[in-house]
């Protein structure tokens, strides 16, 4: 059984807790905490050993009611990896702690490429991690992306990508971020920071990529288009879609309209805090015209990024290979929408006459 820390137990952190609980290959060998709080009462109710960032807070984890294990120090030495979800910028502070104590680390897309020996991404590059101490698990927009493009770029080649990324404005538990009322450039620069940041996995692509924040906590909503190198029919690129693990082509049948009935899908499945593990693309969006593709997928920020790190770890620690972790890791988490009928038989061509 490898034996999981977490360290930086917030939004992804006690997803990643949660996904590595339930794996037949695994344990949470305990989570490290900043601070007492609701969070740290649902850790403890779980039944997670609860470590103290700080050896000053110990007094006010003690203060409210919750037992501490121990120092983060202790859970980096205790356990075989450590899972990093803290804040951009604090992996890579910790990098020398773990590196002291001759602990491997996950760290999380925040922290800059060069924290790890490499990106992952479980789909498009799951080999580059095994036997690796360090790994970066991309972001959440970065991994919507590669799941996408794997498969489109190995079925048919890829010349150019271009993407325009609606971003959440923050998650639920962020009521300082925003914007409030409005619609913002985010970065007003382009390239956006994802293109390179998907070239982290794919080193060759040729992707541009544009940034829009709004006023939503849902999830992120990408509009993407690919030149491919080849001119395939529509129905190949569905089904080639369609079968992939970690990918939802939405049925218009469904009839779920946007990124909020998604997040009421899933929580009518009983997925638990309502997560979407998966890439969910609209059936009907997804258009193909000579060699351009077109879709629009909606990415859940809080989820998507949980079944990779589950790999990551594997790949580190060669348990499994690449399909044999992906579908392990799934069944284990319950990663299990698919299209389940086919939503419409049109064409881009024929929607282009009828308009
Ligand atoms: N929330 C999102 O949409 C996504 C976040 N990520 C990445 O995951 C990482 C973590 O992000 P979130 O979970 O959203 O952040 P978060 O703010 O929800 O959680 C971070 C946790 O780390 C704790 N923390 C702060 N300083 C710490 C320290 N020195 N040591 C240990 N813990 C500390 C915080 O108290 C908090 O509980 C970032 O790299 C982020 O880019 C990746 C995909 C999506
Ligand atoms: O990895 C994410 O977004 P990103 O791919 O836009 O950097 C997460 O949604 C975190 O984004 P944030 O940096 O806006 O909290």
């Amino acid at each position: 059984m490898l034996s999981v820390g977490v360290n930086g137990y917030g939004t992804i952190g006690k997803r990643v807790a949660d996904a590595v609980r339930v794996q037949p290959d695994m344990t949470v060998r305990g989570v490290a905490k900043t601070s007492p709080g609701h969070v740290a009462d649902h850790a403890t109710s779980i039944g997670y050993p609860l470590y103290a960032v700080s050896e000053d807070e110990i007094a006010s984890f003690e203060a409210a009611g919750l037992d501490v294990a121990g120092t983060i120090r202790e859970l980096v030495a205790k356990s075989d990896v450590i899972v990093d979800a803290t804040p951009g910028g604090i992996g890579e502070q910790n990098h020398t702690l773990y590196e002291q104590l001759e602990t491997p680390a996950v760290f999380q897309g925040a922290e800059t490429p060069a924290v790890a020996e490499t990106s992952f991404n479980a789909r498009a590059n799951y080999d580059e991690a095994r036997d690796a101490s360090y790994v970066r698990v991309v972001s959440c927009n970065t991994t919507g992306l590669s799941r996408l493009l794997a498969p489109l770029k190995e079925a048919y080649g890829i010349d150019a990508v271009r993407a325009t990324l609606i971003r959440r404005g923050g998650d639920p538990d962020q009521p300082s971020r925003g914007p409030i009322n409005d619609i913002l450039p985010d970065p007003v620069t382009v390239p956006s920071h994802h293109g390179p940041d998907v070239r982290t996995i794919f080193p060759s692509l040729s992707i541009d990529t544009m940034g829009v924040t709004v006023p939503a906590t849902l999830m992120h909503l990408h509009g993407v288009n690919v030149t491919l190198e080849s001119t395939p029919d529509i129905e190949a690129v569905r089904d080639l879609l369609a079968k992939e693990p970690r990918i939802f082509v939405v049925p218009e049948s469904a009839r779920i309209e946007g990124c909020g009935a998604l997040r009421e899908f899933a929580r009518d499945a009983g997925r638990p805090r309502g997560d979407i593990w998966e890439n969910c693309i609209w059936d009907e969006s997804i258009s193909v015209s000579g060699s351009e593709f077109y879709c629009f997928q909606a990415i859940h920020q809080e989820a998507d990024v949980v079944p990779e790190n589950v790999d990551a770890l594997r790949a580190m620690f060669n348990l499994k290979d690449a399909a044999e972790s992906i579908a392990t890791t799934d069944e284990r988490l319950g990663v299990s929408f698919r299209q389940h009928s086919r939503a419409s038989e049109q064409v881009f061509t024929e929607r282009a006459c009828d308009d």
